[in-house]
């Protein structure tokens, strides 16, 4: 529940810039994060996400502009800042001569944390890592690996989990046992941020989403609005004859008889099929596509950078 000794904002990224020799990766961003909210922070590949997180977890320092977890500076309190977030890497880093249940008491010693046997056995078991926690970092599958890195980012229950990609190549089990966990941590308070490909991943989880391109946020809403505002719910229809001209202007042929006809809501989806009815067409198979956010994410990237 909302504890007001700590900061309503988690994450507060102003005016963020960060340049690698001829590519600016961080071109000015502003961004807050409030504590509570499962946040997603997508883009194409190298818009500079990873870039981004490293400078909030103090990996990367940033030319310009500050970043704050928990009201924590990540270069002025560095290790306040590094306490209040766990990060989740989207590379595999790991010393392979540890088993895992070393690498998580390791990882504990660097936070201080002597007595952290009860919360890293819950660890392994959300994780589903129990059996592997004798087991050699190096013997250990990709998939099981990424379950360590996500473990070895909570062992200090950071009240702010920062996840790069974390189901990339991992199987629909891990996806759904991580999925559950991290749901579980942001319904107990934690704050998440999520950086994905996988875009109904994101539109499932997160209830506000950051888009950057080219080092930029170039659209920041409630994944709701989002959807509201640049994406469309269709009415797929197939049927065995011409379309009544009272629909063309709005339908699209897909081909083989199906038309794909944009609807507003469920009223605009009654209307297609009473002119549908009344014009005497029959409807073999018809289907309402929900708005999805990969549309919204495409119509956002294709969209002009100002003032090109
Ligand atoms: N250490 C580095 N040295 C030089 N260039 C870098 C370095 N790290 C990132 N870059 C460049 O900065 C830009 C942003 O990269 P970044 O990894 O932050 O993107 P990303 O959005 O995380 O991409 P992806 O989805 O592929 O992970 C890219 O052009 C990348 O090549």
């Amino acid at each position: 529940m909302a504890d007001p000794s700590q900061p309503a904002i988690a994450v507060a990224v102003r005016g963020v810039a960060k340049r690698y020799g001829a590519v600016q990766a961080l071109a000015g961003v502003d961004l807050e994060v409030k504590r509570g909210e499962f946040f997603a922070l997508l883009g194409p590949n190298g818009a500079g996400k990873t870039t981004l997180i490293s400078a909030l977890g103090g990996l990367a320092i940033a030319d310009s502009g500050t970043l704050t977890v928990m009201g924590h500076d990540v270069r002025t309190d560095y290790r306040a800042a590094r306490r209040s977030v766990g990060i989740v890497p989207q590379e595999l880093v790991f010393d392979p001569f540890f088993t895992v249940r070393e690498t998580l008491e390791i990882q504990s010693g660097y936070f201080g944390l002597r007595d952290n046997g009860k919360w890293i056995d819950e660890l392994l078991s959300k994780l589903a890592l129990v059996s592997k926690a004798r087991a050699n970092m190096r013997s250990l599958s990709g998939g099981m690996k990424r379950r360590v890195m996500v473990a070895q980012a909570l062992v200090h229950r950071p009240p702010v989990i920062v996840l790069d990609e974390p189901t990339a190549g991992v199987d629909v089990e891990l996806r759904r046992t991580l999925w559950d966990f991290v749901r579980e941590l942001n319904a107990a308070g934690h704050t998440i941020v999520l950086t994905t490909h996988y875009l109904e991943e994101a539109q499932e989880l997160c209830s506000r989403i950051a888009m950057m391109r080219d080092g930029r946020i170039v659209a920041l809403d409630t994944t709701a609005n989002l959807l509201a505002a640049f994406s469309e719910r269709v009415l797929r229809v197939k049927i065995n004859c011409e379309l009544p001209a009272s629909l063309v202007a709005s339908a699209r042929d897909e081909g083989g008889g199906w038309w794909r006809i944009p609807v507003q809501d469920s009223a605009h989806v009654e209307d297609a099929l009473a002119k549908l009815r009344a014009a005497g067409a029959a409807v073999e198979s018809l289907e309402v596509a929900e708005p999805e956010l990969e549309q919204v994410f495409l119509k956002i990237m294709r969209q002009r950078p100002e003032g090109s």
